[in-house]
C-alpha cells in the first residue's frame, strides 16, 4: 500500500525522469496556477464528500487532495519535511 512518503518518492522520479503520458508532469509543466485550481477543486470534492458521501468515497477524495498537494510540493521545491517541521 503507497503512503504519503511513498507517493511523494514515485512523483520526484516522475518529476526527474519525466516519462511519457505521466499526468504529474503535464500537471508540472501547466504550472502552479493550474496545480493550486486543482488543489481547491479536490479540497471542494473533499467537503461535498464529507457531508454525502460515504466513507470510501471521502477516502477517495482526501487521496486526490493527497496527490495535488504533493504536485503543488514538487512544483515549488518543498520537501516533505519543509512541510513536516510546520505540524
Ligand atoms: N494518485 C494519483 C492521483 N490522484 C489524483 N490524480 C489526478 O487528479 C485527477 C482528479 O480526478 P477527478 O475525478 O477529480 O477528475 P477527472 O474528471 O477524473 O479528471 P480531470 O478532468 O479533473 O483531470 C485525476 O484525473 C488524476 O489526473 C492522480 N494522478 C496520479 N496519481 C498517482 O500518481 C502516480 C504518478 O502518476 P503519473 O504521473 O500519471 O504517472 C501514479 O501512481 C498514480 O496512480
Amino acid at each position: 500500500m503507497k503512503t504519503f512518503d511513498s507517493l511523494f518518492a514515485e512523483l520526484s522520479q516522475r518529476a526527474a525522469e519525466r516519462p511519457e503520458g505521466s499526468g504529474t508532469v503535464a500537471a508540472l509543466d501547466a504550472g502552479v496556477h493550474h496545480i493550486g485550481k486543482k488543489v481547491i477543486e479536490e479540497a471542494g470534492e473533499v467537503w461535498i464528500a464529507g457531508e454525502h458521501e460515504t466513507d470510501d468515497e471521502l477516502a477517495g477524495e482526501i487521496s486526490q487532495l493527497l496527490y495535488w498537494v504533493q504536485v503543488m510540493m514538487i512544483a515549488r521545491g518543498l520537501s516533505p519535511e519543509d512541510v513536516y517541521r510546520h505540524l
